[in-house]
């Protein structure tokens, strides 16, 4: 049997799912800490892939080439962004990864965030060429949607949007404006990006869920809220878990 691949970037983020499942075993992969528990007849396997792109690629290249699995779902916390609605504590289900890091640096020195596509394609699939943007399985993001919302889950709203993701953490009003002029995005992550690349290439479903622990823009570190984030986003997580699949 195919096992669910449900990868987190630390421990903390995967701790409220992992109380919910009946004995979920330790495990190491390629030096990454997992834990395999059953759901029904299903095999899931949660892995924590550490923080960041290249942390991701390499646990998530590890996984998939040890355990062939039939689905990833990606998980944990981000940054929401306040114009498309997001407070603390809401959770989202990502349509599109962009990588807001990947491209062509426009031909001034004026400071911007916005850089021109590459002048190359970073993979092709399907006679489609792939960039900074990665649009995910609508099915899957519609199918995650209604599973979350039937299950009644109240106290925080559920969002369906593009993600950003990076190697920096949004500090500033003035970036964070930027990014939601040019992208429109729902939240802002470390590792979303790589984790839909790694699934693109090995041709495996990809969904996304995050909790907003905190909003994008000026750092304040008191309005943070990382066991909410945890806590929605595993909560949204068992919803699809146990309703879909
Ligand atoms: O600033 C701190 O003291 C602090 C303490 C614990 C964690 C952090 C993080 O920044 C965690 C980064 C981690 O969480 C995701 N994340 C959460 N919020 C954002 C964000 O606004 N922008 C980008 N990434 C965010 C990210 O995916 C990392 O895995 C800080």
């Amino acid at each position: 049997m195919s096992p669910i691949l449900i990868l987190a970037a630390v421990h903390a983020e995967l701790a409220p799912m992992l109380a919910r499942l009946d004995s979920p075993e330790p495990m190491n992969i390629a030096g990454r800490t997992a834990f395999t528990a059953t759901m029904g007849n299903k095999k899931l396997i949660a892995l924590v892939g550490g923080p960041g792109a290249v942390n991701t690629a390499q646990a998530l290249t590890a996984a998939i080439e040890h355990l062939s699995p039939s689905l990833i779902v990606q998980t944990g916390c981000a940054g929401g962004f306040a114009e498309a609605g997001v407070s603390v504590g809401d959770v989202a289900v990502a349509t599109e990864e962009i990588d807001i890091h990947m491209g062509l640096e426009a031909d001034t020195e004026e400071k911007s965030v916005r850089l021109a596509p590459l002048p190359f394609a970073l993979m092709e699939r399907n006679g489609k060429e792939y960039r900074h943007r990665f649009l995910l399985d609508r099915d899957l993001a519609g199918d995650a949607m209604a599973a979350i919302r039937n299950r009644g889950l109240s106290g925080f709203h559920l969002h369906k949007g593009s993600f950003v993701s990076g190697s920096t953490i949004t500090a500033t009003q003035a970036r964070a404006k930027s990014l939601f002029t040019l992208y429109c995005p729902v939240m802002e992550s470390m590792e979303g990006a790589a984790a839909a690349h790694i699934a693109l290439h090995y041709g495996i479903p990809f969904l996304e869920i995050r909790g907003a622990s905190n909003l994008v823009g000026a750092r304040n570190r008191d309005a943070w809220n990382l066991p909410l984030a945890f806590e929605n986003s595993c909560a949204c997580l068992m919803a699809v878990l146990q309703e879909t699949m």
